[in-house]
């Protein structure tokens, strides 16, 4: 396996700053949260269904649904990206599933995150290649996702994720449907890249061997709390 093959993100030295978060919902306040996380450490948020986790994570990643009635800053470093679009935030966001494009090949689906400023067909696809090496996955280019392990196709979605040279990323509840032995692999794979590309995470999970294996703080949320 080669090392950072083109996923290395360069100068990630922000921390991500969320202050004075609220987000409340039909006048009832969800998350009132204030947190800095430093670059490459691991944020977890636990809370029951329902308490606004996903709903945190969108509005870090700039597309919670206007339903929800929220306020507060989101910085990386000193850039606010508070009113900036979604598509210019650079988040790295893995969701519970890894959804790959189906009409894509596996190589296909990371080439797609490859920056524009990137040119050339060739260069493209040895980067993904390098990407996909770099996890195992050698020689899966030309594959269908759809042929793809649930392991595999999370550490796609990793890389996919890793080669757009994101700023932080948002990790909501991503190895939740991986059965335990790799789940603890892939959740190693996730938190070792984040530290060594320095982006600050935030995860959002239900199971506390997920926010021990990320080693930093947690904040559990809770509805009780709410009023
Ligand atoms: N688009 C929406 N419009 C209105 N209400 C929504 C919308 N999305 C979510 N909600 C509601 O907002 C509340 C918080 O939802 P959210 O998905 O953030 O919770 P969660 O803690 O992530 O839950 P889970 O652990 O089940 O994923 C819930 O009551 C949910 O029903």
């Amino acid at each position: 396996m080669r090392e950072n093959a083109g996923t290395k993100s360069a100068n990630n030295t922000a921390c991500l700053t969320l202050s004075n978060i609220t987000i409340r919902l039909g006048g009832r306040m969800l998350i009132a949260l204030t947190a800095g996380i430093a670059p490459g450490e691991v944020l977890t948020i636990m809370g029951p269904s329902g308490s606004g986790k996903s709903s945190l994570l969108a509005f870090v990643g700039g597309f919670l649904d206007p339903a929800f009635d929220a306020g507060g800053r989101v910085l990386i470093g000193t850039r606010d990206l508070t009113e900036i679009a979604a598509n210019q935030r650079h988040a790295g966001i893995l969701f519970q599933d890894p959804l790959l494009f189906p009409h894509l090949s596996v190589g296909g689906n990371i080439v797609f995150a490859i920056p524009a400023a990137v040119k050339g067909r060739s260069a493209r696809r040895r980067l993904a290649e390098a990407a996909l090496d770099e996890v195992g996955l050698g020689g899966f280019y030309d594959r269908d996702p759809d042929t793809l392990s649930g392991g595999q196709k999370a550490r796609v979605a990793l890389q996919r994720v890793l080669v757009s040279h994101p700023r932080f990323l948002l990790l909501d509840e991503p190895f939740s449907k991986l059965d335990a032995a790799l789940r603890e692999q892939t959740r190693e794979l996730v938190f070792s890249k984040a530290r060594s590309a320095g982006l600050p995470t935030i995860l959002v999970t239900h199971d506390s061997a997920d926010a021990e294996a990320a080693g930093g703080r947690v904040i559990e949320i809770g509805m009780e709390e709410q009023g």
